[in-house]
């Protein structure tokens, strides 16, 4: 098979999150599989470009059609990590993709709304003819749309599309600007409650709403999550639309790359470990306190990694290191906020704890430095008010950086309490989950881990070992995905 994936993120070459890799671990796994794999991206100026090899222009004179006019654009093509890749780079004064971040800016709707346009164009005009696009997010929920409406006019009649959301907080709700952009046009037919027509906003159009209808398959990151987005209120207002396309909807857990995320062959951590050899991993604990001034004791060592943000459930983080403190434990955190009151907020915490010997809060965007955590630390939390997959917690597990997590949405699916967990034997018990969102429910997790590793260390570490054991590499998810493909080439 021929799949072609349309996204805004690939890592490790664009990574804002976990969009990134599962952009790149599941193109991967596809193609070890024997199909032929692409991804298209934006050709951002702040991206890992030494993470690219072969970097050249692919095809100089695209004219992508743009609001009646057309924008000039080039396609470059190189290979991230051995995956083939075209980055798409529009020649105009709105400088869609030069803008220093991935995100964040007030016209992303436009800026990704045209991204989708190109990376059609591109298909269309370059003669391919993927057997499936896949696409992700709310950034390329137009692409379906104007394959339907459009490309299916001029020769794209055979392609089928796969829709993965990976955040349903994100839908891309905007104008009609957007419709006259892209040449969709025809305001009237899109602004319709069975098409475009946002389902709270009568001004509005949305693009992951688009994405839904349109698309042959639409699937969310894991089972838990795609139930809470139907039947609670976790598709943020898109609940109706999955109930009425039920049938092509579904949860698929991601897994993750054990090429990039494993202690025994990762290329940034001082040590490598395994099962085997479980005791090398206070080496890189050891080497974590040193790289970030901790004092060296026999504390437990707790980490946060992941975006700053209320879906991460930031309060929660921010009591975390207070109580893990008084706790007698060191806490590293390393996160990045978007959002400025959130920003300052931590950034106010890293000064006030700047001289404490135990904690470490490191604010941005640290590939290298995140892997180093997973190996150090011995346990990691994920207290999120709402969590399509994680891939935090699957990483720590293969760490054998034992994972306390909120019991919402992948985590359930992932997760299983050392203590309660009422559908797994002890000996399939992975971690400590805890169910509500206030300071008390995550204090009583903590307690319970801290306890078991100060006073039965023997028991800590099993528990850790039986989180190795686990496999969440793609090889699952991928032959899902593949069955996936399978069935909506034929329809
Ligand atoms: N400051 C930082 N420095 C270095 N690395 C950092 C970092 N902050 C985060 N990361 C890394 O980014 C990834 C984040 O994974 P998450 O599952 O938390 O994804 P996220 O919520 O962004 O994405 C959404 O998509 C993914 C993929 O489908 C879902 O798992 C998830 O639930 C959903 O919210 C991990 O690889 C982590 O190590």
């Amino acid at each position: 098979m021929y799949i072609v994936h349309i996204a805004s993120e690939c890592a490790p070459v664009i990574k804002a999150g976990g969009l990134g890799d599962v952009v790149y671990g599941l193109a991967r796994e596809i193609e070890i599989r024997g199909h032929c794999v692409e991804i298209i991206l934006p050709m951002y100026d702040c991206m890992r470009y030494d993470h690219i090899w072969g970097l050249h222009e692919a095809y100089r004179d695209l004219w992508v059609p743009w609001y009646g006019g057309a924008i000039h654009t080039s396609v470059f093509c190189g290979w991230v990590h051995g995956q083939l890749c075209f980055f798409i780079q529009p020649h105009s004064g709105d400088n869609f993709f030069n803008r220093g971040c991935y995100y964040g800016c007030n016209d992303d709707y436009m800026r990704f709304a045209f991204f989708s346009k190109a990376a059609m164009e591109f298909l269309h005009r370059s003669n391919k003819r993927p057997d499936i696009i896949h696409c992700h997010d709310w950034q390329t929920g137009l692409v379906p749309v104007m394959l339907f409406e459009m490309y299916k006019w001029h020769g794209m009649w055979n392609q089928r599309v796969c829709y993965t959301i990976h955040n349903f907080k994100h839908q891309g709700v905007a104008g009609a600007d957007a419709l006259w952009g892209t040449g969709l046009n025809n305001d009237a037919y899109y602004y319709n409650y069975d098409r475009l027509l946002d389902n709270f906003n009568p001004t509005a159009i949305n693009f992951m709403k688009g994405g839904i209808v349109y698309a042959n398959y639409i699937n969310t990151v894991s089972p838990h999550h795609a139930w809470e987005a139907r039947y609670e209120n976790e598709g943020y207002g898109l609940g109706h639309t999955l109930n009425l396309h039920h049938y092509k909807f579904g949860g698929i857990l991601n897994g993750i790359d054990y090429n990039t995320w494993n202690p025994e062959v990762d290329r940034y951590i001082p040590f490598h470990y395994g099962m085997e050899n479980f005791e090398d991993k206070i080496l890189n604990k050891k080497a974590l306190r040193e790289r970030l001034l901790l004092r060296d004791s026999d504390k437990p060592l707790i980490a946060y990694i992941g975006r700053l943000d209320q879906q991460k459930g930031v309060h929660l983080v921010h009591h975390g290191i207070y109580y893990a403190l008084n706790r007698g434990a060191q806490f590293v955190m390393l996160g990045s906020a978007t959002e400025p009151a959130i920003n300052n907020w931590f950034w106010h915490e890293k000064n006030f704890l700047n001289n404490n010997p135990d904690v470490h809060l490191e604010i941005g965007f640290n590939e290298e430095l995140a892997h180093l955590i997973y190996a150090g630390a011995d346990m990691i939390i994920v207290p999120s008010n709402y969590e399509p997959c994680g891939l935090t917690q699957m990483i720590g597990l293969k760490y054998g950086t034992v994972p306390i997590v909120r019991g919402v949405g992948g985590l359930v699916n992932t997760v299983f309490d050392r203590d309660y967990d009422n559908y797994h034997t002890p000996e399939e018990r992975n971690g400590y989950v805890f169910f509500q969102t206030d300071y008390k429910a995550l204090e009583s997790a903590i307690d319970r881990a801290i306890g078991l590793w100060e006073q039965y260390p023997d028991e800590f570490r099993q528990l850790a070992l039986q989180g190795m054991k686990y496999d969440y590499s793609w090889n699952n998810p991928g032959e899902t995905y593949l069955q996936v493909y399978e069935t909506i080439r034929h329809k």
